[in-house]
């Protein structure tokens, strides 16, 4: 097994990003995409101004509350299936319509969806998934900004031995293309001592029905 944990540090939009060459996929990493007061100022415009919901997802034929709540949210045609729901976006808040506009323009690459994940603490989690939902194409690219409190975000291969760590601070930015939903999991653990709240974007691309 590998775990390789990498520690944020000054980089900007301006720097080139941490690389991972990972086997089957590569992970690109901005630690300060945006710097410091603009994270803090988005998560709590977001957090006051959308209509966040605690979804509920069957588990052994029970509808089980998700540990966070979420806003899905982007294009019109953009409807995506999560764990058996289907879920139908909420129109463009215009600073999340800016942001995706200004993620394209610097990653080359079209972004017209995001999933917002809000945790409270860090009792809030995500499971072990892969974003591969057949809406999001072959080889989706997936651009994450992470606000809030800093949390560990951890990669698996599915098949062989390798793991990545990572700490997301506020502001940073990951993008993983390249084999990465494919050929690995990723997971949000517990992290209990955490007690502030982090908001995830993971601005998506669905093409529109032709
Ligand atoms: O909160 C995170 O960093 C992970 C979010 C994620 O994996 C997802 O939205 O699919
Ligand atoms: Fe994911």
């Amino acid at each position: 097994m590998c775990i390789l944990t990498r520690q944020t540090d000054s980089d900007n939009q301006q720097s080139p990003p941490q690389q991972f060459n990972l086997p089957d996929a590569r992970i690109r990493f901005w630690p300060n995409w945006l710097d410091e007061a603009l994270a803090q100022q988005l998560l709590e415009q977001l957090q006051q101004q959308l209509n966040w919901q605690q979804e509920r997802i069957m588990m052994f034929g029970k509808p089980v509350p998700i540990p966070r709540r979420q806003v899905w949210m982007g294009d019109a045609h953009c409807v995506y299936t999560y764990s058996g729901s289907r879920f139908v976006p909420q129109p463009w808040q215009p600073r999340l319509q800016q942001l995706a506009a200004q993620l394209s323009e610097f990653l080359q690459q079209p972004f017209n969806c995001v999933l917002l994940n809000l945790y409270a603490d860090g009792q809030q989690h995500m499971g072990w998934h892969a974003d591969n939902e057949p809406e999001l194409g072959h080889d989706p690219v997936i651009a994450s900004l992470s606000l809030g409190a800093s949390r560990r975000f951890d990669l698996k291969h599915r098949r062989q031995d390798w793991q990545l760590q990572l700490a997301l601070g506020s502001g940073s930015l990951l993008v993983m293309d390249n084999g990465c939903q494919q050929h690995w999991l990723h997971r949000l653990p517990k992290q209990t001592k955490v007690n502030n709240a982090r908001l995830n974007l993971t601005f998506r691309y669905i093409a529109a029905p032709s």
